[in-house]
This record gives structure tokens, sequence and C-alpha cells, in this order.
């Protein structure tokens, strides 16, 4: 079947995985379902859309409600008809669409069932619950009741309190990975750790000797038992004991001998040893030169660099200890769901776990999901390929008890190549494991599409040439690796002459500022591009993005552009004007948050009247000063007239302080005093409002948490709505999801990003005999021999280098016409990429074009008519009236 055949056959009302590339019209298929069942069902409710972000959910119901409406659209009459046969009012109804995201439907759900969910009301949900979770680490380690496990952990953590509870806290945002690992260890004998452990050692080891086995012919390990032989005989080195060997036995025993080997073959720094010496226990005659050069013939075996990271096995004393600490990490987690429901509050983690735990209760979660105010019939789901596991389980309950036979089905969509967010639980085998064994008892036919509608046909080649050279040639759970299925274009109208793709090489002499050099040059690029297209620059993190943004905003003011959560709150005038002000007006004494206010746009008292007011007098607050009727004749008549303004308004607040909750009370003196006038950009107010819901949050009625506001206001970044008239946009490529732009520039290619903290634990699952095994190490304060731990990690890495792959993926295919990836490095003795990094990815491609071009030495800085430090932004100040 053709694509256009095979999205007809995913409107059946029956249940399917579809798997299709970027741009091939996920969307436009999922609403076109959605249509489709609305022709069907009694209730709209009974369809319910999962999408991933909030503003995807309201895309698709102005999506649904557009299709609607026009008279044209296939299934627009049916449905109209059936909402006015049954009484849906569908048109003026929108909240009746049930297409929201996971957690808001958690959330659904959960203040549904409140006495099983033991939430009493709806409870606040919010982005920043750090501060609770230092609070519950605190909470655990001041309390008694585990000071034996405490002890444990401290002795192992060598002391150190700042460390481990930093660790603590950051494990508090990730506990849906470890919570039922940890229970289920600390229920565990400790014998069983101990076997699971050493058998998960062992299934690594037999991998890596199966690998060997199947390389290495028989003489090339006869030349290798031989070169040992050597060495013993010789007796430069110490940890070879032979005992007569003379064959491989490829067991547990030999760990160590293979480990020896891999020491003689690669260097510390993980390379094929070139130069041989005495150090590796070789003698300098010619005996040592036919070994050396027996070790020199022998193929290609990076493999084996693996087996340096197997530890010892686990013994009594490792299992103890994982046991104490899984002990005090869910002591904390106990910890923490006290406060939450204390403070009806609760973060995205708790709202699944909940939700999970009040389904799982009853026997027939199908009963209770019967009484909630709809009936789902239909669950449709987008984005699958960033399903977490607790999500995943979750929809698995709510369908419960489902069969095809019913009528009732399940339509999940997604791009496994376009999977991103594993550091929030995104989980792509589930994916994988969904399109085999179906979705709990509904089983899912695969749709498999390849037609691209975004990307010309010169962009849709490049990329299939690209990823065909660095996505792996095949799926793999264990190592989190999804393999490339090529796309085609579908896009005829963009010929070769408007189309471009170019990788632009620049390599820069030493002493260079490179990022600057780099922004100067995107610049340069985005100015060759006509004016009526639309530019993404797209990179991995915030920080490379902010160094671009920041030589715009100085070098290129004439380009207009939007940033998309890049800054965060507390980087915003208006917000930190609206923080004075809250200081201000708790604390009469804060004379540097008074003067701040009188300064703010909607005061507006110019410099010359506050020196008059306030240089000789250090002593009274402001608030007195500005009532003192001597001072105030001093200044002038335009800052009296300022200041009396703020005066009314402030003693008005004040006299209704106690019967206002102080959110309240700040938002409408903010108002009084035309705070909204003032704001460069209307839009802002949705950045205003998120600091106001800060505020309400972090307050009883009459006093402020200041030090957890500021906290959140730099946890909580700036909005910035895309706004469709500004030509140049800023993305992290997260954010860019499910976008499309006529040019995506990719710069940046060779920045590194920040390497996050170690985890205090960390686990990995493997398979044996048909079962599964979940192996748990904790992370060790030194880094010097193999250790479970590190081996854990090493295995992670490699899922994530898998991961930055399909994040370049993602990257690239938001393009339409024209795509530009730029990469610098400095040549400095030879030019090579970061590790980890786009440009490590990319290298094996557009290495050579490094070296080809010209070296670049420096260039003028363009048009900048000063220096930087002499830039002084414009006072803005409400008019009078
Ligand atoms: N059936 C179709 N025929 C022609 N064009 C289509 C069709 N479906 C979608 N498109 C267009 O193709 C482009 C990509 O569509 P859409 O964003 O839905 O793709 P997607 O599969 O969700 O992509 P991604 O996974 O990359 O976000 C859009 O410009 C859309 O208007």
């Amino acid at each position: 079947m053709n694509d256009a055949e095979l999205r007809e056959k995913a409107l059946h009302l029956s249940s399917f995985i579809v798997e299709a590339p970027a741009g091939s019209g996920k969307t436009s298929l999922l609403t076109d379902r959605y249509l489709k069942l609305l022709t069907v069902v009694d209730t709209p409710e009974e369809i319910v859309a999962i999408t991933f972000t909030k503003k995807a959910a309201s895309e698709m119901k102005a999506k649904i409600i557009e299709r609607i409406k026009e008279s044209q659209s296939p299934f627009a009459q049916t449905i109209l008809k059936r909402s006015k046969e049954k009484g849906w009012d569908i048109e003026h109804n929108l909240s009746r669409l049930k297409v929201m995201t996971i957690d808001k439907f958690c959330l659904n759900v959960v203040s549904q069932i409140p006495v099983l969910s033991k939430m009493g009301q709806k409870p606040n949900i919010t982005d920043t619950p750090e501060k609770i979770y230092e609070e519950s680490v605190k909470q655990t380690l001041q309390a008694k009741d585990s000071i034996e496990d405490i002890k444990v952990v401290f002795t192992h953590y060598d002391n150190e309190y700042e460390k481990i509870n930093r660790r603590l806290v950051a494990m508090m945002s990730i506990r849906d990975q470890w919570k039922y690992r940890c229970h289920t260890l600390t229920q565990k004998a400790t014998k069983q750790i101990i076997d699971e452990g050493n058998a998960y050692l062992e299934h690594l080891t037999q991998t890596i000797y199966q690998k060997i086995n199947a390389v290495l012919n028989q003489d090339q390990l006869n030349d290798l038992i031989e070169i040992l032989h050597y060495l013993e005989s010789v007796n430069l080195r110490k940890d070879i004991k032979l005992e007569n060997k003379r064959s491989f036995n490829f067991d547990t025993e030999e760990i160590s001998l293979w480990q020896t080997i891999a020491k003689i073959l690669f260097t510390d720094k993980n390379t094929r040893r070139e130069n041989i010496t005495v150090r590796e226990g070789f003698k300098n005659d010619d005996e040592g030169e036919v070994y050396k050069n027996k070790c020199r013939n022998l193929p290609n075996i990076d493999f084996l660099l693996a087996i340096k990271t197997i530890p010892e096995p686990i013994n009594e004393t490792y299992a103890l200890k994982l046991k104490s600490i899984s002990n005090i990490l869910l002591q904390c987690e106990k910890k923490l769901r006290q406060l939450f429901r204390q403070r009806n509050t609760v973060d995205f983690i708790e709202i699944i776990e909940i939700a999970n735990e009040a389904l799982g209760k009853n026997d027939a979660a199908s009963d209770l999901l019967l009484s909630l105010d709809y009936k789902i019939s239909h669950l449709l789901i987008d984005e699958f390929q960033d399903t977490s596991r607790s999500h995943f389980n979750f929809l698995k309950k709510i369908v419960d008890g489902w069969t095809p036979e019913a009528q009732k089905t399940v339509f999940c969509v997604g791009d496994p190549m376009q999977s991103i967010y594993k550091f929030r639980e995104a989980d792509v085998s589930i994916f994988i494991e969904a399109k085999k064994n179906g979705f709990n008892t509904i089983p899912l036919e695969t749709i498999r599409l390849k037609d691209n509608y975004r990307s010309s046909s010169l962009i849709v080649n490049e990329i299939n040439q690209i990823f065909e050279n660095i996505l792996p040639k095949e799926d793999s759970i264990q190592e989190g690796a999804v393999s490339y299925k090529p796309f085609v274009s579908a896009k005829k109208e963009y010929d070769f002459n408007i189309s471009e793709f170019k990788f632009h090489a620049l390599t820069f002499t030493e002493n260079i500022d490179i990022d600057t050099e780099e922004a100067k040059y995107v610049c340069n690029l985005i100015d060759t591009f006509p004016k009526n297209e639309k530019i993404a620059i797209l990179t991995r993190s915030r920080s490379h993005l902010s160094e671009l943004i920041n030589y715009i905003r100085k070098f290129k003011p004439n380009f207009r552009f939007n940033a998309v959560e890049i800054d965060a709150l507390d980087k915003h005038q208006s917000i930190q004007d609206i923080l004075s002000l809250s200081y201000a007006m708790l604390d009469l004494s804060d004379r540097i948050h008074w003067l701040a206010i009188l300064r703010a746009p909607w005061c507006g008292v110019m410099l010359n009247d506050l020196a008059l007011l306030f240089q000789n007098d250090h002593n009274s607050t402001v608030w007195e000063i500005i009532q003192d009727s001597n001072k105030m004749n001093e200044i002038s008549s335009d800052g009296r007239k300022r200041i009396q303004r703020l005066i009314d308004i402030l003693k008005n607040a004040f006299d209704n302080q106690s019967k206002t909750h102080i959110r309240r009370l700040i938002e409408s003196v903010w108002m009084n005093l035309g705070g909204e006038l003032c704001l460069h950009n209307p839009n802002d107010i949705v950045d205003i409002n998120k600091f106001f819901d800060i505020l309400q949050t972090s307050s009883s009625p009459i006093s402020i948490d200041f030090e957890l506001v500021e906290h959140q206001i730099t946890k909580t970044y700036l909005s910035d709505i895309p706004s469709a008239e500004e030509r140049i946009q800023f993305f992290t490529i997260h954010k860019a999801k499910g976008l499309e732009f006529d040019v995506v520039i990719i710069p940046s290619l060779n920045s590194t990003i920040r390497a996050s903290d170690k985890k205090m634990i960390m686990s990995d699952t493997f398979s044996e005999n048909n079962s599964i095994y979940d192996v748990t190490a904790f992370s060790e304060p030194d880094n010097k021999s193999p250790h479970l731990y590190n081996l854990i990690h090493g295995i992670e890495k490699n899922r994530e280098e898998n991961e930055l792959k399909r994040l370049l993926y993602v990257a690239m295919t938001r393009a339409r016409v024209k795509l530009h990836l730029v990469g610098s490095v400095t040549y400095k003795d030879e030019i090579k990429p970061a590790s980890s990094t786009f440009l490590s990815l990319l290298w094996g491609i557009y290495g050579n074009n490094f070296y080809e071009q010209k070296l670049i030495e420096n260039t003028e800085i363009g048009t900048l008519n000063g220096k930087i430090e002499e830039f002084v932004p414009k006072l803005m100040r409400l008019k009078l009236i």
C-alpha cells in the first residue's frame, strides 16, 4: 500500500500503532482520526487524545474546530449533524474535546477519585518543586528513624554533608526511576542481591567473550597465549599468573587476565597502543620485538575495552550498603509525599504516581474508570516514542479490560527516530514493545509511513545520507538504539535552485573568541536569506543560544527575533520591579527595594530628585522621607506628583492588607500603578502572571518566602510566545519539536553541554532464562578501580550518545527549504571535534572540510558603534497624566 492508502486505513475503527518519520503529517493524521471517531461516538468525551505539550493540545483543538466548520472537510457534515442530534453543541464547547497532555489527563483522573488518591482537593501542580525536595531531605537526615542507615551513607561518602545532601535532593527529581527498585531492594534477601549482581556481571562478561570468539581465530588466540607466556617468563610485570595455561576458558576467573590483555593492547585513553615498550613488560631485544609484532598484528578488538570496566564480584558488604542507601532514599521520598500532602501541592511525578496507585488499588480498574465523569472508548496518543514507563503503565490501566470486539480503540502515533526525552524518563523501547506485544489487552496493527511532506527533496536526500551513516543499523532495546529508516520527499515544488543544504566548516587560529566569531558568521549568513523567509536557529542547550542572542542584541539591533524559553523570569526587568515592590511593601526599612520602586517605570522618579531626597538622610525609612513635606518641597513638581500617586495607592493597599491575600494585594498595587501599561511587549503579561502565581504558591496570606520566590524565578523561563511577525526565532531543539521553518540554521555544532551531576544510584536491567533482572549500583566517592556504578554509567552514556544522534535528526528535519549547519574548531596542533557533540557525530562525513578551509584569524566586528560597556539602556517611565 502507498502512504495515501495507509493513511486511509489508519482511520478504520480498530487499533493501530503508526510509525512515521519526521514531516510525514502525523499531527494531521491524528486530527483526521479524531474527527472520524467523532462521527461514531455517543459523546465527544469518549475520545481522549494525549499530546506531548499544552501548546500541541490547544493547536489540535483549534484544528478540529476549524475542520468541523469547513463545510468541505470530509467529516464536517456528519459531525455537525450528530452534534445537533445529541445536543453536543460542539462548535461552542471546546472543553468537551478531551485533547490534553498526559499530566493533565492524570490530574483529571486523580481529582475525580479523591478518596483513593488521598488528595482532598485538586492539588496545585508546581514546576519548581526543588525547595520541597530540599526540605524532605533535610527532615529525613535530621530524623532519628533510620540512624543506622544514615551512618552507613555518611561513612560511604566520607561524611561530605553538602555532597550527600545535594545528591539526595537531585534523586527526588527522578524518583520514578528508582522508587520501586529501591523498595524491592530493601525487601530482597542479601544473597539474592549478590547473586543477581554477579549474574549481571557474568552476562556482560560472556557478551564480551562471545565477541572475542567471533573475531579472533584459533591462531590469534594461540598468539595471545604465547604473548602472555613470554611476559610471564621475562617477569617485567607482576600481574600474569598462567600456571601452564594452554588455552582460554572464558570464565569469571579469567576476567583479570583479559583485563591485563586490554591494558597491554590499549592505552589509558582507550586507543590501540602503537608504541609497545618495557612498561608493558616487553624486553627491548629481538625476542621482545617478535611478541610486540604479534600484538600489533591482532585485528581490531576495540570491544575488549569493555572488559576493563568489569568490577570485582558483588559481596555482602556491597549488598548491605545498597540496602542502606535505598532505605534512605525511600525515607526522603516518604517525607516528600507528606510535605506534598501538607501543602496540597504536587509535582508531575507525584501526579502520575497517585494516579497509578489509585488505579492499581482496584483489581478491576475499569470499574473505577466507569465512575469517572466520562467514559473513555478511544485513546489516541501523539509522540508515543517519548512515553515514559510510568505513563505507559497508567495508560495501560485506562484501557484495562478493553477488547477489540467492544469497539474500543487505541491509536499510537510516533517516530522512534525522534525520541529525545530520555532525561524525562522517556523510554523508546516502549514503542518497540507496543508494536510487538500490543497495548495491554489490545493488539496494535503497525502502519509504517515513509513520505515526508515538509522538506525539499534536496534536504530529504541529504538527511537520508547522513543518518544512514550515523544512526545504528539495528534496533537495540539494551542500547537504546533506533535504526534509521529513510524517508521519501513527497514535496515536488521546491526545485534545486531554491533549496539549500550547506555544512559550514570554520577553522580558527588559537586565541580567538570562537563563540563571538561564530555568532558573527551566523549573523552574516542570516543576511543572505530573502526577507520573506522565516528562520529558526536551533541548538542543544539554552547556553549555546544565549551567546548568539547576546551578540545580536549588541551588534545587530535591526534583527527582530523571538527567543522561546531561553531566559529565566529573573532576567525580566518588569519582574524584578514587581519583586522590589513585594519586598518594599513587606518591609518599610528595605531602602534598596524602596529606591528601586521609585525608579521603576510605573513610578519613574528622576535621579536628581532621588538624590535630593535621600543622599543626606540615611536613618529614616524611604516611606518616612517621602511623606515629609519639607523634603518633598525640595524636589521637582514632576517628582512630587509621581511620589504622591505612589503614596496614595500604597496607603490604600496597606489599609486593606489584612483583608486581601498578599498576591492579590501586590498585583492590584502593580495594576493601579500602571504596571501593565509599562510593558515593552503586551505578551509579557503571560510571564508577569507566572510571577504572581509563584508569589501565591510561595506565600501565606500575610508573608512571603522570598528565598523560595527568588529560587523559582531563576528556574521558570520566559515564555516569549513565538510571534508570527518575527522573522528569526531561537529555540532549543527540544522546544522546536513538532515545528517547521523555511530556513533552519544549526550552529554551535562543536559546543558541549555541562555534564550532569552523578546520580546517587543507577540501575540497569538484563534478561536471562526468560526472566528480567534489575541491577542497581551506588556511586562511589573515588573513581579509581572499576566499579559496578561506572559500568552502568558507561552503558547509560552509550544510550545518551544514541539519543544525541536522534536530537540532531529532530533539528535537521525542521527545515522546509534551507538547512545550514555551522561548526567551529580551533586549530591547535591538530583539528578535532569535542567529544559527545553534534560535530563529533558528523566528523566522519565532514571532518575533512575543516582542513580544506583557510584558517580564520580574525574578522572585524560588524555594526557596533562604540563599545558594549558604553551601551546605556533607555530609561522608560510612565507618562504622567
Ligand atoms: N496528507 C498530507 N499531504 C500534504 N501535506 C501534508 C499532509 N499532512 C501534513 N502535511 C504537511 O506536512 C507538514 C508536516 O506535517 P506534520 O507537522 O503534521 O508532520 P509530523 O509528522 O507531525 O512531523 P514531525 O514528527 O517532524 O513533527 C506540514 O506542513 C503539513 O501541513
